[in-house]
């Protein structure tokens, strides 16, 4: 029997990602709340999970689209289960041109990786802060800082989580609330579907890699998680350069020369 390190509640934990972090977690001794859609695949993590570290583990049943169901989920924060970890991983793609995606997938892509993980992290995080301690991981992606065709609304909504979760970090910092922002770049899983992935194999790694990659960062106190890039100067020199960026926008109200009609 695991000694307990408090409850973790799972979004996407009933495949990828979000599954490995539930295993990973249970063996850390976290009991569990798992969420996600298909109630089937729930049922037989949380009997793997119970049977393999003896963890407490409750599912949750939810489809994070749905307004109802996600204010179910919201008010587990301030239930009796005493949650003190939030793994925000559900998400989807809705990939390609956007002249011909489903717009159907796309306002599900908003409500999930966008909405959901919002309001979830949110309702957390006050939980958190009153009792000054808790973790929120947010799992973003490499697509955050690559605005490319076929992936318009993916891209924009990990470029959403990354500055979300780097604006909560800032507004956290002295709450003893630790908020991750993890990047990775690609991942086996479902997430594709039974559509080959426009990427080459090499540039995957398993989601067993990549969950116990972005843990180690975790104990290790990075908060902003590239596990695939290897000279972590690279993102540094690119943030101070958004700085600098940032710093030259805010000199002043006055629009530069070249719009200046008289010059045209
Ligand atoms: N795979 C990759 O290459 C990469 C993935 N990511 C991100 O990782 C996260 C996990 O994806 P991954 O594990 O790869 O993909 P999977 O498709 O394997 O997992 C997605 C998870 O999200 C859940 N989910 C999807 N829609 C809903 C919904 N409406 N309500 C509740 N849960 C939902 C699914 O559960 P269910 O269907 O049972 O509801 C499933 O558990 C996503 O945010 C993804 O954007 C980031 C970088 C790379
Ligand atoms: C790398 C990702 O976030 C995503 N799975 C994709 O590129 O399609």
């Amino acid at each position: 029997m695991n000694s307990s390190k408090g409850t973790t509640l799972i979004t996407g934990a009933s495949s990828g990602i979000g599954a490995v972090y539930a295993d990973r977690l249970a063996a850390r001794g976290h009991h569990l709340i798992l969420v996600a859609r298909r109630r089937d695949r729930l049922e037989e993590q949380a009997a793997r999970l119970h049977t393999a570290y003896g963890s407490k583990v409750e599912i949750f049943p939810a489809d994070l689209a749905k307004e109802e169901d996600l204010g179910r989920v919201e008010a587990l924060f301030t239930s009796t289960r005493d949650i003190d970890m939030l793994v925000n991983s559900a998400g989807l793609g809705a990939l390609g041109p956007g002249a011909a995606v489903d717009l159907k997938m796309v306002d599900g892509l908003v409500r999930v990786n966008v909405l959901a993980l919002t309001r979830l992290s949110l309702v957390a995080a006050r939980v958190f802060a009153q009792r000054k301690q808790g973790t929120i991981i947010n799992i973003g992606s490499i697509l955050a800082l690559m605005p490319v065709s076929g992936a318009s609304s993916y891209s924009a909504s990990k470029a959403y989580v990354l500055n979300f979760s780097r604006s909560l970090q800032a507004e956290l910092g002295q709450s003893g609330v630790t908020v991750q922002a993890v990047m990775p770049s690609m991942v086996h899983s479902e997430f594709f579907g039974d559509q080959p992935a426009p990427f080459p194999e090499q540039l995957f790694m398993s989601a067993e890699t990549l969950v116990d990659t972005a843990l180690s960062a975790l104990d290790q106190g990075e908060l902003i998680t590239f596990p695939t890039l290897h000279d972590v100067t690279q993102w540094q020199e690119f943030d101070n350069a958004r700085i600098l960026l940032v710093k030259s926008l805010t000199q002043g109200g006055q629009p530069a020369a070249r719009y200046n009609q008289s010059n045209a």
